[in-house]
């Protein structure tokens, strides 16, 4: 059965309003139609397939599920399988002892002398039910020691592979679809997989078991029974499918609760539900949802116990039919009192039995198809990782881009166009440009976080593409412009910065480069100092303003030590005196090239060369004396900029039309 699953933190894609669309009919509420989630694709294909067909597909569905059990822990696999098969062999030996039992109780003779004589038989059962129970026991804990290892096992595999991917397929919206269905629902089937495969043996054993031992009391029984179990089974496969159908239908109105109640009690809504006064909006949509929601799931409750009593009775008369058989038979003596009985209790077993092995089917065909969503993802993302070149780099005189582009997926035109320059150590350089212009994505065409889609990135003359990322990639440090708020401490914050770094390796300690970044009396100022959690969601946790966040990014940059830094707007937060102080430590170093990114432009003007982006490409490029100069774009924004500054200044609506 599909588990209907929470929505995220994050809104995904799939849980947003499709574009334009239109009101539900029959008016159920005044918000748009939800789009189909993409974890919802299997399960109206699944809907739609047989019984059949998904029997059909079992052999194969299970070899899968007990390979993966087999690569998690063999002798955890091999325990639950065979201590199940054991506690149905036993089951056998169980039934043919009750009928021994039975036999010698309904012997004529004295009762003190046919319990005597029942005696050993009687010793028999009971060890054997109680074999039987401990093997189960067995069984289960076995089986259950599986689901974490396997849990862990497919979570570290899909971890393994997200974070070694290129970052350009995270640009890629299929992969990006791929990834999210991976990890919502394809990774947590793995596990699921491997218990019903279990469930379906227990029950295909249980069933196995009864007919054997009801085979050798009397092949003639045999039959009875599948006649007797079959109406079970049926009712069971139809209250699945229609509980499941009855699923597919409501999802989108339970997916619009799951919104709501996030919406209305999430610690980062709050602020805005009670600015827009918005309480009643979102309660009176709840309350209409919930109304239609209660409605169908009645029906759905109705509909259920209606199938259950169809099945029930169809079940009844077939167990009536047995037992007219079973009369007829004991009538003429083909059958024997004891063997009756014992077929008795032979039909509760493969019930039982039945009704478990059809389930486990059902289940075990929808959450196959989950699971392969993630095994495609794995091999997808192997082909995503880019093999890198042996070649250690240790370090860096030059930086050249020669007419290096890049044109993110699914787009008309690359966002960097044949841009040709050279990085120094021991310069400042400076990108600048209007927005969109291009600049981040040098930044990290630079940093080696893109591959360029055409051209050459050489370190000192090597190409990049023969050097071992790993080792490129350790000589650089980049300040994002929209970094992430880890869940750490201050000080963590700024120590992942190079969480490796070896006691050989010089550099600033964390002090210094929260001293550097104006962060040091801010992080004093926590109530545990270096070691207050940043992250409200844990006790303790304490959150920053945009600006102090900032800093602590600036830090973590600067810790990192590394001989190119990238700072992307690393001030766009920043007070004056915060931005002073940073400035202060982006100035030249000998053993270190900075590209400076920022629409700031007096913080540029003494970087020793101004590349300036328009559209993609490179436009100008000098230092600020020469650029100013040249009267070209960089000026026009530089001028645009200063003039803010000036006392005489002119207004924007100081412009009167003609
Ligand atoms: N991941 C992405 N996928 C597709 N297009 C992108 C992606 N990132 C950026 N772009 C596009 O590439 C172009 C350049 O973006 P980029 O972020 O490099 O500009 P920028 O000059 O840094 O802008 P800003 O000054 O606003 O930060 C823009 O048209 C942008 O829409």
């Amino acid at each position: 059965m599909a588990r209907p699953r929470p929505p995220s933190d994050d809104p995904r894609p799939g849980g947003e309003p499709a574009p334009g669309a239109a009101s539900p009919p029959g008016g159920e509420t005044v918000l748009p139609e939800l789009d189909d989630s993409d974890w919802l694709h299997h399960a109206t294909a699944f809907a739609h397939t047989s019984f059949r067909a998904v029997a059909r597909r079992l052999p194969r569905l299970v070899r899968e599920a007990v390979g993966l059990a087999w690569a998690t822990n063999r002798r955890d696999t091999v325990a639950s399988i065979g201590l199940n098969v054991a506690a149905g062999v036993l089951t056998t030996f169980g039934l043919l002892a009750t009928t021994s039992v039975l036999r010698e109780l309904f012997a004529a003779g004295p009762t003190p002398d046919r319990v005597r004589a029942a005696l050993p038989a009687l010793l028999v059962a009971a060890g054997a039910v109680s074999a039987r129970g401990g093997l189960t026991i067995a069984a289960g804990w076995a089986q259950a020691r599986l689901t974490p290892q396997i849990n862990y096992q497919v979570e570290l595999r899909l971890f393994e592979a997200t974070t070694a991917v290129d970052l350009a397929a995270f640009d890629d919206a299929g992969f990006a679809e791929e990834m999210d269905r991976a990890r919502d629902r394809g990774m947590a089937e793995a596990a699921w997989i491997v218990d019903h495969t279990v469930n379906l043996v227990t029950g295909v054993v249980g069933m196995v078991a009864t007919a054997v031992a009801v085979t050798v009391i009397q092949p003639l029984l045999l039959p009875c029974l599948l006649l007797a179990a079959v109406p079970q089974a049926i009712t069971a496969i139809r209250m699945a499918r229609r509980e499941y159908l009855a699923m597919l239908a409501r999802i989108n109105r339970r997916r619009r609760m799951w919104m709501l109640a996030h919406l209305m009690a999430n610690r980062h809504t709050a602020a805005e539900v009670r600015s827009y006064q918005m309480r009643d909006f979102l309660l009176t949509e709840y309350r209409t949802v919930m109304a239609v929601e209660t409605r169908a799931h009645l029906r759905l409750v109705r509909a259920q116990t209606g199938t259950r009593v169809t099945g029930a009775a169809i079940a009844g008369l077939a167990t009536f039919g047995v037992y007219a058989v079973l009369g007829a038979l004991l009538l003429s003596g083909m059958v024997a009192l004891a063997a009756a009985a014992t077929a008795l209790l032979a039909l509760q077993s493969a019930r039982t039995s039945l009704g478990v092995a059809v389930v486990a089917t059902n289940s075990l065909y929808e959450d196959a198809l989950y699971y392969q969503d993630y095994r495609d993802f794995l091999t997808r993302a192997r082909d995503r990782v880019t093999p890198g070149g042996g070649r250690a780099a240790a370090g860096f005189d030059t930086i050249t881009l020669d007419r290096a582009s890049l044109r993110y997926p699914d787009t008309d035109r690359p966002a960097v166009d044949r841009v040709s320059l050279t990085v120094r150590r021991g310069q400042v350089i400076a990108l600048v440009g209007e927005n969109g212009s291009g600049k981040t994505t040098l930044a990290k065409l630079i940093a080696g976080l893109y591959r360029p889609t055409d051209g050459v990135i050489r370190w000192d003359g090597v190409d990049t593409r023969e050097l071992d990322p790993h080792s490129t990639a350790a000589h650089v440090a980049v300040m994002t412009q929209d970094w992430w708020k880890f869940p750490f401490t201050a000080g963590q914050n700024i120590r992942i910065g190079r969480h490796d770094r070896g006691p050989d390796r010089p550099g600033p300690s964390v002090r210094e480069a929260a001293r550097a970044a104006a962060a040091d009396e801010m992080i004093d100022g926590l109530p545990y100092g270096y070691d207050t959690l940043l992250a409200r969601e844990f006790r303790d946790g304490q959150d920053l303003s945009g600006g102090q966040w900032q800093r602590l990014v600036a830090a973590r940059g600067l810790y990192r030590d590394a001989a190119l830094l990238i700072c992307d707007e690393p001030s766009a937060a920043l007070d004056a005196r915060a931005e002073h102080a940073l400035f202060g430590h982006l100035r030249r170093r000998p053993d270190r090239a900075v590209v400076l990114i920022t629409h700031r432009l007096a913080n540029v003007r003494h970087a020793d060369r101004i590349f300036v982006m328009d559209a993609g490409r490179l436009v100008e490029a000098g230092s600020h004396d020469e650029l100013m100069a040249a009267g070209g774009l960089y000026r026009e924004l530089f001028d645009l900029q200063a003039s803010g500054y000036l006392a005489r200044a002119p207004h924007p609506d100081d412009t009167v039309p003609c």
